[in-house]
Formats: structure tokens, C-alpha cells, sequence
């Protein structure tokens, strides 16, 4: 059996920093995310606001343009782009970061978008790839943006098995290292397997655990709020495991806190705690 490492509250201490008093939003790193169909605007929504309370200097989201008032209402912080617009393809390659999938869908529009990232995705850029994004990858595998620097699969048990092969009850650490060593190629490649237990794998074979969060995060939404912070997270402490594993950490201790006293905790109040966490975490520094 693989060994699993738990991941530890001590993690959020070596990962969140306090900032220098000398830095900017340019200093904070520069996030796109992608997604937001017709009908699933609230998942861009939510993975904006995961990704705005978790820090990212400078935020934009590539979304139809029926999205546009109520992303703005919720986060003016965020710019905005019409996800049919040419200019989009420009944009791509100047980000440090790009979340693609949370409420994309599988229509011929996020194909189109995936295609596009394929080709203007460069070696310096970290790649989060979620929900309809990887759903998209699991029926063409060709659309796997391989030039990415790093990639980071966020898949939730049913996605990974379409996107693996590898049905939900034979799931073990040993198949899915296997499947992700597969899947990457020779890109840099991080797995992130959600469920009540995510466990994180680093393509070199290291399996992590995250023995904390609570079924009242078992609402629609609390994906896609996590996979924004991973997002928030690499634009501004880097694309290494610790910050994939600390963005995993703080999505759960802030659902946990909710538990507390809530029978069900929002995504979206999930995201509302972070700057208060993440300041307590500074503060240990
Ligand atoms: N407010 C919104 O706009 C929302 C939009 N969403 C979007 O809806 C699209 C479809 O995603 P869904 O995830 O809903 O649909 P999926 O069909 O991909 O997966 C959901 C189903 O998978 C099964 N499943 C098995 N193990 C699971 C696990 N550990 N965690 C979650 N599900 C598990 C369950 O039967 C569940 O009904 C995506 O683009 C997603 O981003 C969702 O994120 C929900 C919120
Ligand atoms: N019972 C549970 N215990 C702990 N965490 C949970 C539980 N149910 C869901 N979660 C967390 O909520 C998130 C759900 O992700 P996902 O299924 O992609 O949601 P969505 O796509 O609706 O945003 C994951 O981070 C998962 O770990
Ligand atoms: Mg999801």
C-alpha cells in the first residue's frame, strides 16, 4: 500500500506569508478563470470569489456574457470577458495562472475555449483544470493543454472516472498515481481527489491525505469555490505541492468553522472567511 501523508494545520503557517509592505497587485500574480455557461453561472461566480478571497492580485473571468451583471454585482474586483471574443487568445498567455471549468458545460463553445488554451498555453503557467474542463479532456484527449508548465486536476470521484477509467470503488492510491502518471506525460502533473477525504497525488508518487471538512460542504458550488483558491493560491505563493495542499487545507478548516455553529455550510461563505484565516496564519510567521 501507498503511504499517505495527512496534511497538518502546520501547512498554512509555511505557505501564507505576510505581505512586504514594497509589493503591488502585479506582485500577487495574475489569475484567468474560465467558465460559466448559460445555466451555470453561480460555479464562475463562486471559483471567483475562492479566488479574489484568497488573494490573487488581479482577477479575470472569461464567461458568457449573460453573467456579466451578476459578477459584477458580486465581485467588481474581477474584469471581465465576453468568452466569444477573439481577444480572449491574447489574453491567455499574459496570465501567471488559468481555472478552467467550473460551470464551462460540454457545448461546442467549451470546446472551442479548450482548443484555443491548447494552443496558447505556455511553459510558465500553471493550469487548473475542474468539472466540465475535465469532462471535455475524458471524451478527447486531445484536448489536454500539454504545453501547460503545471497542470492541477480537480476532479471530484465521478469525473475522475471518466476521466481515468478507473471506477469510483477501485480508486486506490496505486491506480490513480498510475492513471495521473499516464494522463501528464511529461508535464508536471498534480491530482486533486475530492471527497469527503480529497487526497492530493504529485505525479512523483507522494499521496496526501486531507482527513479534515464535513458533509455540510456537500452542497453544489463547494467544488468550484476550491478550485478558485487553488487558483488564488499559485497566482501568489507559487505552483509547488505546498500550495496546492494548503488551498486544500483552508477550504476545509473554513467549512469546518462554519459547521460549527451552521447545519449546512455555503460555498460561498466558505470563500467570506479566507482574508480573516489566512491574516491569523500571516500573523504565526
Ligand atoms: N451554481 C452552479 O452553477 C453550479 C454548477 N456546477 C457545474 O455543473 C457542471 C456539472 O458538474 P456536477 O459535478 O454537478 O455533475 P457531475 O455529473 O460531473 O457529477 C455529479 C454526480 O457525480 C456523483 N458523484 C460520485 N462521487 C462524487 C463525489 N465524491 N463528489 C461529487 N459527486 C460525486 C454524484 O452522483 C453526483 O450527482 C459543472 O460544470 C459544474 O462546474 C456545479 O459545480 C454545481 C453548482
Ligand atoms: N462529506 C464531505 N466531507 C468533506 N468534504 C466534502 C464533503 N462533501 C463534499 N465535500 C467537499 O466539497 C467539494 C465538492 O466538490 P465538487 O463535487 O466539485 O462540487 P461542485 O462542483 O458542486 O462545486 C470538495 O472539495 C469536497 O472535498
Ligand atoms: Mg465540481
Amino acid at each position: 500500500m501507498t503511504d499517505e501523508i495527512t496534511i497538518s494545520e502546520d501547512i498554512l503557517k509555511k505557505v501564507i506569508k505576510l505581505r512586504k509592505s514594497n509589493t503591488h497587485k502585479g506582485n500577487y500574480g495574475r489569475i484567468l478563470l474560465i467558465g460559466g455557461s448559460e445555466n451555470y453561472g453561480g460555479a464562475i461566480i463562486m471559483a471567483t470569489e475562492g479566488a479574489l478571497n484568497a488573494g490573487a492580485g488581479l482577477i479575470a473571468v472569461a464567461t458568457h456574457s449573460i453573467n456579466l451583471t451578476a459578477l459584477h454585482a458580486r465581485d467588481p474586483e474581477a474584469m471581465y470577458i465576453d468568452w466569444k471574443d477573439n481577444k480572449l487568445a491574447s489574453l491567455v498567455p499574459q496570465m501567471d495562472v488559468i481555472v478552467c471549468g467550473p460551470g464551462l458545460g460540454t457545448g461546442d463553445q467549451a470546446k472551442r475555449l479548450l482548443v484555443m488554451l491548447k494552443e496558447k498555453i505556455t511553459p510558465d503557467q500553471t493550469l487548473v483544470l475542474d468539472a466540465s474542463a475535465i469532462d471535455l479532456i475524458s471524451e478527447d484527449k486531445n484536448l489536454l493543454p500539454v504545453k501547460a508548465g503545471h497542470l492541477i486536476f480537480t476532479p471530484h470521484q465521478m469525473e475522475w472516472q471518466r476521466l481515468s477509467g478507473i471506477r469510483i470503488e477501485f480508486q486506490t492510491d496505486q491506480a490513480n498515481l498510475t492513471a495521473l502518471h499516464h494522463l501528464a506525460q511529461n508535464n508536471n502533473a498534480t491530482l486533486v481527489l475530492k471527497s469527503n477525504h480529497t487526497h492530493v497525488y504529485s505525479e512523483y508518487g507522494t499521496v496526501y491525505v486531507n482527513r479534515i471538512g464535513n458533509p455540510g460542504m456537500a452542497t453544489g458550488g463547494t467544488g468550484d469555490t476550491l478550485a478558485g483558491i487553488i487558483g488564488g493560491f499559485i497566482a501568489q505563493f507559487g505552483p509547488n505541492p505546498d500550495t496546492i495542499l494548503a488551498a486544500v487545507y483552508l477550504h476545509s478548516l473554513a467549512g469546518d468553522l462554519i459547521y460549527q455553529d451552521h447545519y449546512l455550510v455555503k460555498p460561498t461563505q466558505i470563500s467570506s472567511l479566507l482574508p480573516k484565516l489566512m491574516k491569523k496564519y500571516a500573523d504565526l510567521n
